[in-house]
């Protein structure tokens, strides 16, 4: 058994991002939301893209007001009116100045902005009772981008924050990876459809959906490929048409070691490097990873195969803990590609044999700003999905260690929101 550590470095190894140029297409701003980006996303324009006044004021010459105060108080000629989306149509000579609004264009000669506050205004006249700071509210061209250079890098994920800067810099069109394409298969003669009354022994394929939905959430395509029997002819034709299709295959079930688990005995058979067999932890002991690389330099890129344990938390956490950063580094996102670890109190005692890196299902509740851990009622185990509805986060004891007592500190992987109470 691979340590949990070892056998994430071995994964992350494996993939190789999606390829700049082959893997990438064009999107539009307004549906750029959590794509991203390929190219360095580049502007035209200046920020500010003009010299503009950051004030409600005047314009006007330092070096005519820079002795001003209450007792001396410099009196200038209102030469020009300049609210924002106008240009300015006069130049600020000695003694002058021009009403300015905040976001105006300065006009030439003017260096200054005097807040209207310091100031008194009678017809075309203004009163400067106060010495400004030479360049006082003036937000200067440039001075925060200047045009030309990289304004968000390859490989950044476009949020709202990028998207409005990517709109203010009129960079609409944005060349972006492509989803990473994932081939999902359940296998087992147990598993029906949700929509099929269940005959005895027989249980809804429910790992279908859920890492379905887990796809999704991570930006990839998912392509879900339906229930396959525990018939090795018929597997292999299934895992063929999943290899030829997608970047990623997710199977689920199958990986242990009953009599009806072949999955790595189809993989071997396809070709597939086999790279991990069994990992020390709890649940997810069986995860299987494969990959299969193209015969030919010139085909499509390799294909990695995750045999998810059958047992629905075994495959959830075995997603969330190495199938999720898989994605995210194939997808080609520059960073922060593992999950969100958090450190929380522990409500109850927590315990675990030592031996295997144990994950406990829970919830994270955020009590004033700090993390506590409420371990999920009923059983802690991986065929139990239903006290899982619940949880948003796993509790993680480390190999050797074989509890964690209540009011102690305990390290958990944050899978959804945290409870606010
Ligand atoms: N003798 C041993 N038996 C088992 C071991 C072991 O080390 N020695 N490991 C156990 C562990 S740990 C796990 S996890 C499971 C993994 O089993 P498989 O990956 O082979 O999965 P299956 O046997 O096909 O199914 C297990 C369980 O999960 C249910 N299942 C399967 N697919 C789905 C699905 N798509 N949706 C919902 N539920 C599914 C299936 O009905 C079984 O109940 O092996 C242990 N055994
Ligand atoms: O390790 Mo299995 O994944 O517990 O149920
Ligand atoms: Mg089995």
């Amino acid at each position: 058994m691979l340590p949990v550590s070892q056998a994430e470095a071995t994964i992350l190894d494996l993939v190789k991002p999606l390829d700049k140029q082959r893997d990438a297409e064009f999107v539009s701003l307004l549906i750029a939301i959590e794509r991203i980006l390929a190219a360095p996303a580049i502007g035209h324009l200046d920020f500010p893209h003009w010299d503009n006044s950051a004030m409600d004021g005047y314009a006007v010459r330092y070096e005519d007001v820079q002795y001003a105060s209450s007792q001396q108080p410099v009196v200038l000629e209102i030469v020009d009116e300049i609210p924002a989306g106008r240009s300015p149509q006069q130049l600020i000579k000695a003694g002058q100045a021009a009403r300015i609004f905040t976001g105006a264009v300065m006009p030439e000669g003017a260096d200054t902005v005097v807040m209207q506050e310091q100031t008194q205004r009678e017809g075309d006249r203004v009163t400067i009772l106060t010495a400004p700071q030479p360049q006082a509210f003036v937000r200067h061209q440039a001075s925060y981008y200047q045009a030309g250079k990289t304004l968000l890098a390859p490989g950044t994920m476009l949020r709202a924050a990028q998207i409005a800067v990517l709109a203010a810099a009129q960079c609409n069109q944005l060349k972006v990876y492509r989803r990473p394409r994932v081939a999902i298969i359940s296998t087992g003669d147990e598993l029906v459809h949700p929509e099929t009354p269940l005959e005895i022994g027989q249980l809804v394929d429910s790992n279908q959906y859920a890492l379905t939905a887990l796809v999704t959430q991570t930006g990839a395509e998912p392509i879900p490929m339906g229930i396959v029997p525990d018939r090795p002819l018929v597997l292999q034709k299934a895992f063929s048409k999943a290899i030829a299709t997608a970047d990623v295959v997710l199977s689920s079930g199958g990986v242990s070691v009953g009599d009806y688990d072949y999955v790595e005995e189809i993989l071997t058979a396809l070709g597939a490097e086999m790279h991990v067999r069994a990992v020390a932890m709890k649940p997810g002991k069986p995860l299987t990873v494969a990959k299969f690389s193209p015969a030919h330099a010139t085909e499509r890129k390799p294909v990695l195969y995750f045999g998810l344990p059958g047992n629905p938390v075994s495959a959830l956490v075995c997603f969330w803990r190495f199938v999720q950063p898989a994605l995210r580094k194939l997808s080609g996102l520059a960073d922060n590609w593992g999950p969100v670890y958090v450190k929380a109190r522990s409500r109850q005692d927590l315990s675990s044999d030592g031996k295997r890196e144990t994950y406990i299902w829970g919830q994270l509740h955020l009590i004033d700003g700090y993390f506590e851990f409420q371990p999920a009622s009923g059983s802690l185990n991986s065929g139990n999905l239903i006290n899982f509805a619940q949880a948003n986060g796993l509790a993680i004891i480390p190999v050797g260690q074989t509890a964690v007592a209540s009011g102690d500190e305990v390290r958990v992987l944050q899978f959804g929101f945290p409870i606010m109470s």
